[in-house]
């Protein structure tokens, strides 16, 4: 079985996990292990992607461009990767990234939008940078959705296309379909991305390898959105008793875990009936606070209000209709709002 390439993105999506509060400090101490370990990509950025710094997405403590400075002066052999999301981000935020030394660009959008990636594509590789397609909240689509999208990233310019499962809502059948069918129709390379809502994080990335994936992510102590991600330290334990040697020392990673990334938590990544729920009914993970927040004010369960966003197929960017939501099944039961 191919040796697949890990992404650790505990400095990106566990941003989301701690309000966006990375130090220069923590950045420089978590970059350093991971790169002593053998990690080869190390993916710094906010949350949400460069310039993700806003009132929408959460402020950060500091400046991000800050972080990824230290991430590349500290890293001595991995590369280092941010995300970008269009609309988040812009071209001037890519180019400072590029400009302080990131290897790796990763685009964000939804599932069925990969036309708004064409311009930014077109940049990364003037910019020299590898550029990677992120298929958010796949598994709204069906597999032939997600090849024709992906077809389009190739065409822009894409390396690499990856099935992200944002909500955690995949099972290791909608994996395997979808992993195989860009596996089937791209000449590049194929990632999967999973979030762990449903307790299936490691199962849907191993997966996933099985139908060839040659990206995957991971987060230290799963550390991420949500329900967190698949833990890398448990997937690189897995795949070694699979025989599948990533070259990646697992003792330093454990250490990573337990001695740097856990104490930072401000609280365990679980799969508590919140993110159980948002995992259930497909709802982007990032979500769940506002979720929260209006189950409270208008006296309705987070379950509710996730089962119908669910069934409203709702996406990143359309949180405006938690509100709606929570204030429609208030009425629905009396509750004065
Ligand atoms: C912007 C999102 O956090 C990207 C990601 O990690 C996901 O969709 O999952
Ligand atoms: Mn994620």
């Amino acid at each position: 079985m191919k040796i697949p390439r890990l992404t650790d993105t505990t400095l990106r999506d566990g941003d989301h996990a701690i309000s966006h509060s990375y130090t220069p400090e923590q950045v420089r101490t978590i970059v350093k292990d991971l790169d002593e370990a053998g990690v080869p990509v190390i993916e710094v950025s906010h949350g949400s992607g460069l310039n993700g710094s806003t009132i929408q997405q959460g402020f950060s403590k500091h400046p991000e461009l800050e972080l990824i400075k230290v991430a590349v002066q500290t890293a001595k052999n991995a590369k280092i990767a941010s995300l970008f999301v269009p609309g988040i981000g812009t071209s001037e935020e890519l180019r400072k990234a590029a400009d302080l030394g990131i290897s790796i660009i990763r685009i964000a959008v939804h599932c069925t939008e990969a036309d708004v990636t064409e311009q930014y594509f077109r940049l990364a590789k003037e910019l020299g940078l590898e550029a990677v397609g992120f298929l958010m909240m796949s598994h709204t689509q069906p597999a032939k959705v997600l090849v024709e999208q992906a077809k389009l990233m190739e065409s822009y310019g894409a390396d690499c296309v990856y099935v992200v499962d944002s909500a955690g809502a995949l099972v290791p059948t909608g994996v395997r379909e979808r992993v195989s069918a860009l596996k089937e129709a791209l000449s590049i390379e194929v990632g999967f991305h999973a979030h762990n809502n449903l307790g299936l994080a490691i199962g849907n990335t191993l997966a996933a390898i099985e139908c060839g994936a040659d990206q995957i992510d991971g987060t230290l102590r799963g550390l991420g959105a949500g329900a967190g991600n698949a833990q890398t330290e448990v997937l690189v334990a897995v795949l070694n008793k699979m025989n599948i040697d990533t070259g990646i020392n697992l003792a330093i990673l454990m250490d990573a875990a337990e001695e740097k990334v856990a104490p930072i938590m401000k609280s365990p990544i679980v799969v508590d009936r919140d993110n159980l729920s948002s995992g259930y009914a497909g709802v982007y993970n990032s979500f769940l606070l506002h979720v929260k927040h209006a189950a409270e004010k208008f006296g309705v369960g987070v379950g509710e209000i996730m089962e119908e966003l669910g069934k409203r197929q709702t996406i990143a960017g359309q949180e405006d209709w938690i509100i709606d939501v929570a204030v429609e099944l208030a009425n629905k039961k009396g509750v004065k709002v």
